[in-house]
């Protein structure tokens, strides 16, 4: 039996864009190589503005997923820590309000901009590969069978 296809949305800070627009190129080819559809990115200002974007795009029909894509270097004052550590909650929220994965690609908070740069690939493909897992696992934990049911 053929597979359902897997749509997913990406919402792109465009804050230290240098690092962001790599990840965002990152996650779009590891998406094609693992056979899922971007059906839309959604570029915001900041990190501070991606959980409103995630939860615009959860509500829609042909979005099974959301990857989050963002940048958070370290400044003199802790608003680093304000930004990542709220981003974190609220799309972990939204995730569970419309019962949708969310994977959180977004470095830091504390980082500096070569600790950035060199996490560009693991942050934005892990992203990528935890939202398709999650809904296919999703879409397997509803199925019944015989015995214990092991989803992976
Ligand atoms: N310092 C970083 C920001 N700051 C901007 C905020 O995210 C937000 O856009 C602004 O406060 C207006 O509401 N954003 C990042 O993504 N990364 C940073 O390091
Ligand atoms: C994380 C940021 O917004 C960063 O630019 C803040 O810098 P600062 O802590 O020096 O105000």
């Amino acid at each position: 039996m053929q597979e359902r296809s897997i749509k997913l949305g990406i919402v792109v800070a465009e804050f230290n864009y240098d690092v962001t627009n790599l990840m965002l190129t990152k996650a779009l080819a590891h998406a094609k190589f693992l056979g899922a559809e971007v059906k839309v990115v959604f570029k915001v200002p900041g990190t501070f503005e991606i959980p409103l974007a995630v939860k615009r795009l959860l509500a829609r029909d042909d979005v099974d997923g959301v990857v989050t894509l963002g940048c958070v270097i370290k400044g003199e004052t802790k608003h680093d820590e304000l930004i990542a550590n709220q981003l974190a909650r609220l799309v972990s929220d939204l995730s569970l309000e419309y019962n949708k994965p969310v994977a959180l690609g977004v470095i830091g908070p504390g980082a500096t901009h070569d600790q950035a740069l060199e996490r560009v690939e693991e942050y934005s493909t892990r992203a990528v590969e935890s939202a398709i897992k999650m809904v296919k696992r999703l879409r397997d934990v509803e199925k019944e069978g015989e015995g214990t049911v092991v989803v992976e």
